[in-house]
């Protein structure tokens, strides 16, 4: 049952999850995964980089490039402190429409923003809209092929400051090589890999941590 496979996942975590509960929305989604079916959720081996990234940031604004199911959304948002905010950019309105419900039921959606459209839409609008200087954190885990265009499209809008932090997941596989040779040249990042696995396979994959340098 359930159209889709975020449909179907909402569902699992709308029958066993914990309201309001966001560790046990997350264990859901990883366990439904896991074990029923595979879907690109940043997963549990990635998630705790992630984890230990917004721990070790504490940002006070966060972007994330490609939402999905809200997983990796509810994974940074669960660790934020009260009014820090994370804006999340999703171009397609089903998977919007499903992390939303998730974002819901996980309890975290106060210190969420949704936008659906094209990150290189959505991009220049964001300075204005929230009234921000620059991001301390961005999660990037859109189409692959649009790693890079939109981390220079970040720079040209003056959302990235001395410091702030790009987390860049699937550098492995699918692979981005063209932003990982960019972040790992460019005298304006300071860049580091953590190997890890692809979500739920036993596939090699990892992230890469990029400081902007200003
Ligand atoms: O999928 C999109 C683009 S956003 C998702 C990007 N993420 C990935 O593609 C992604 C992919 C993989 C992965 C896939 C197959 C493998 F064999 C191995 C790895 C893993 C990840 O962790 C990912 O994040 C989209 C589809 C339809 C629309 O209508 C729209 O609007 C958008
Ligand atoms: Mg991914």
């Amino acid at each position: 049952s359930g159209k889709s496979r975020p449909m179907r996942i909402l569902q699992y975590v709308q029958r066993t999850a914990v309201q309001g509960d966001a560790n046990s929305v997350i264990s859901a989604v990883d366990s439904y995964c896991a074990n029923v079916e595979w879907a690109m959720n940043v997963g549990d081996m990635k998630g705790e980089i992630l984890d230990a990234v917004v721990l070790d940031v504490r940002p006070r604004w966060v972007l994330e490039l490609g939402t999905y199911c809200g997983y990796s959304t509810m994974r940074i948002a669960r660790f934020l402190p009260p009014g820090a905010r994370l804006v999340t950019l999703e171009m397609n309105h089903h998977y919007a429409q499903v992390a939303k419900q998730i974002l819901g039921h996980a309890g975290v959606d106060a210190q969420v923003d949704l936008l659906v459209g094209t990150s290189s839409a959505l991009i220049p609008q964001l300075k204005k809209k929230f009234d921000l200087d620059k991001f301390d954190l961005v999660f990037i885990d859109h189409w692959k092929t649009s790693y890079l265009p939109d981390t220079k499209l970040l720079e040209e809008c003056g959302l990235l400051a001395s410091g702030t932090v790009l987390l860049a997941d699937n550098v492995t596989c699918p692979g981005a090589p063209d932003y990982l040779q960019y972040v790992r040249n460019s005298p304006r990042y300071k860049s580091l890999y953590f190997p890890s696995q692809l979500e739920y396979l036993q596939v090699e994959d990892g992230m890469e941590k990029s400081i902007f340098l200003g």
